[in-house]
């Protein structure tokens, strides 16, 4: 059955992380029906986390669950192989990177050799491909040639870029973009990995439960939803939203993002707020 992972969000008060509030949000979202914790990746605020504070989040979230994918990429590759070693010494089962990012015209051997040394450590590595945040596209051609690589979040609006790593034997393959839930979880994909999980995982249940029972109609209709949702956050800010929608939608505190990614005002809340319950009330979707 294709998996639904989430991109956990990192909790933060007065700029620390709040280990216990991220493991009530990973066990709440386990109980939910999320398959597994994808830490540390961009709606967990992965670039703006330190070394330490990757090994926090990880540590906190393994207190709670095992089904984790630990993302460890950064610009200082003794810092990428520390994380690395300490995935395998704590037992962590996948660890996935996005390529090096801010660094233009990188050539492919360079992008080979960084994710051949991470393979060189951990034996279950995923790519994280996400080309418009971190500006190179790390295609299927270029994983069978790095050749370690056993599964791939492809951040894409793209299904069929999305596809094309499914042509490599054994690769997991998922898609990243909520707008695409319904669509990788129906075109043979392993899954999606949608920050909206964050907030609802239940209407993510409910879409992949609806397309295993070929009810594409309503999955769609669903899937039509969560863009509505989503766009609107979007427009407020995207990451700085889910913890707003997170503390209201799931009935807990989660903290704040962390400046640079300022959290929303008061005023900014509550029209993200009332617009989201419009979209609600617009699908006659509530809450069971
Ligand atoms: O957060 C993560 O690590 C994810 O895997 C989910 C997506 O990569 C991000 O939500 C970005 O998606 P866009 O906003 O559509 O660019």
């Amino acid at each position: 059955m294709a998996e639904i992972i989430v991109p956990i969000l990192t909790p933060f008060k007065g700029n620390k992380i709040d280990k216990e509030i991220l493991k009530e949000h990973a066990s709440s979202l386990l109980k939910a029906g999320v398959d597994r914790i994808f830490v540390n990746g961009t709606t967990g605020m992965g670039p703006a986390l330190s070394r330490e504070e990757k090994e926090t989040t990880l540590r906190a979230v393994m207190e709670v669950t095992e089904k984790v994918i630990f993302q460890i990429g950064g610009l200082n590759m003794d810092d990428v192989k520390y994380l690395a070693k300490l995935a395998k010494d704590l037992s962590v089962k996948t660890v996935a990177s996005y390529a090096p990012y801010y660094f233009t015209g990188l050539p492919r051997w360079l992008i080979i050799k960084y994710f051949k040394e991470i393979c060189e450590i951990h034996d279950e590595v995923y790519l994280y491909n996400y080309p418009s945040a971190v500006g190179k596209d790390v295609d299927a051609e270029t994983v069978s040639e790095i050749g370690c690589i056993k599964g791939v979040k492809d951040t894409n609006d793209s299904i069929n870029h999305s596809l094309q790593y499914k042509k490599i034997p054994n690769m997991k393959v998922f898609n990243g973009a909520d707008t695409l839930v319904m669509t990788a979880i129906s075109t043979g994909l392993d899954g999606t990995v949608s920050a909206a999980a964050n907030f609802v995982p239940d209407v993510l249940v409910n879409i992949r439960e609806r397309v295993l029972k070929a009810d594409i109609g309503s999955a769609m209709r669903l899937q039509f939803m969560v863009d509505e949702l989503v766009s609107t956050a979007k427009g407020f800010g995207y990451i700085p939203s889910i913890y707003v929608l997170t503390k209201e939608l799931m009935g807990y505190d989660v903290g704040e993002p962390r400046p640079v990614l300022f959290p929303l005002n008061e005023s900014q809340s509550m029209e993200l707020l009332n617009k989201t319950r419009e979209i609600f009330e617009k699908y006659s979707w509530s809450k069971k």
